[in-house]
C-alpha cells in the first residue's frame, strides 16, 4: 500500500509523519470480477473498506460513483489518489504491493504466462458464455416475465459447454489447478465465473467429475467460509446488471 508522507505541527517544531490511507474497493458481490477482488483481499488478509455499490438500483450511474469511476462499472480500487478499475488489473496490483504468496501471480515466466494466458483467454469465453446464461435464465425473465426463446437458450448453453470442454482440456488438463500443483490467479477468476450460472440454478460442475473435483480444491484453498460469503447473497439471484461480449 502507498504511503503518504507528510508534516504535521507539534508543539515545538514540525514532526514528519507516515500515514496509510485505507485502500477501498467498490463492489457488489452479485457480480463476479468483484467476487473474484473481494475473496483475494480477504484470503491474503489485505485490510479494505468495502464500499457497496448496489448495481440492481442503478448505484453505478449515480453522481458519488460517477466521481470514482467514468467505466461506472465494479470492481473498482481506489488506493489513495489511485483509482484502479478491471478486475484483472486489480488483483495484479494488489498481488504485488502486498506480496502475496507467489503460487497466485508465480515470478516465473512460464507459470506467470500460464496464469496470463487464461486470464486473456476468460473474458471472451467462460465470461461471456457463463454472463449470457445468467442473463438468459435469471436477469431477463425476471424483467421482462417471460422466457428466453428455447432455440437462443440452447445456443448460449451450447456456447458455455464448448467453453468448459475447453477449460477442461486446455487449461486444466490432469492437473489439481491451472498451473500445476498450486491455485492461481486464474483459478480464482474461473471459479467465480463459473458460479455465475450455477446462480440461476444451472449446476455447470453436475456431471464433470473433473471439473467438480476442481471446484472442490479451489473453494478448500480459498478456505469455504470466504468462497461462500462471497457467494451466499448471490446464490439465486439474479441481479448483476451487466453482460460483456466485449470486455
Ligand atoms: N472487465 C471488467 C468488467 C466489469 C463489469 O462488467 N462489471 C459489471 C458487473 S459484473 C458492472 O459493473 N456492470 C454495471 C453496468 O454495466 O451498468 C472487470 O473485469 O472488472
Amino acid at each position: 500500500m502507498r504511503i503518504r508522507r507528510g508534516r504535521i505541527p507539534s508543539s515545538s517544531s514540525w514532526t514528519h509523519f507516515t500515514a496509510k490511507m485505507p485502500l477501498e474497493l467498490y463492489l457488489d458481490l452479485h457480480s463476479q470480477p468483484c467476487r473474484s477482488v473481494f475473496i483475494f483481499a480477504k484470503i491474503n488478509k489485505i485490510p479494505f473498506e468495502f464500499k457497496s455499490v448496489d448495481l440492481s438500483t442503478g448505484e453505478q450511474y449515480g453522481d458519488e460513483f460517477g466521481k470514482v469511476s467514468i467505466i461506472r462499472k465494479v470492481p473498482v480500487l481506489k488506493d489513495g489518489d489511485f483509482i484502479l478499475t478491471e478486475s484483472i488489473a486489480i488483483l495484479q496490483y494488489l498481488a504485488a504491493n502486498h506480496h502475496t504468496p507467489d503460487h497466485w501471480y508465480p515470478a516465473d515466466l512460464q507459470k506467470r504466462a500460464r496464469v496470463d494466458e487464461f486470464l486473456s483467454w476468460q473474458h471472451t469465453n467462460i465470461r461471456t458464455h457463463g454472463s449470457k446464461v445468467f442473463w438468459f435464465r435469471g436477469v431477463i425473465p425476471a424483467v421482462t416475465g417471460a422466457p428466453v426463446p428455447k432455440e437462443k437458450m440452447d445456443a448460449a448453453v451450447e456456447d458455455l459447454n464448448v467453453s468448459l470442454k475447453t477449460f477442461e482440456e486446455k487449461f486444466l488438463q490432469s492437473r489439481p489447478f491451472i498451473i500445476g500443483e498450486k491455485i492461481s490467479l486464474a483459478d480464482l477468476v474461473a471459479i467465480v465465473e463459473m458460479m455465475q450460472p450455477v446462480g440461476t440454478g444451472l449446476d455447470v460442475f453436475q456431471d464433470r467429475p473433473a471439473l467438480n473435483a476442481w471446484r472442490d480444491r479451489v473453494k478448500k484453498e480459498i478456505g469455504v467460509e470466504v468462497f461462500d460469503e462471497a457467494h451466499k447473497s448471490f446464490i439465486h439471484l439474479s441481479e448483476c446488471v451487466s453482460l460483456e461480449s466485449n470486455p
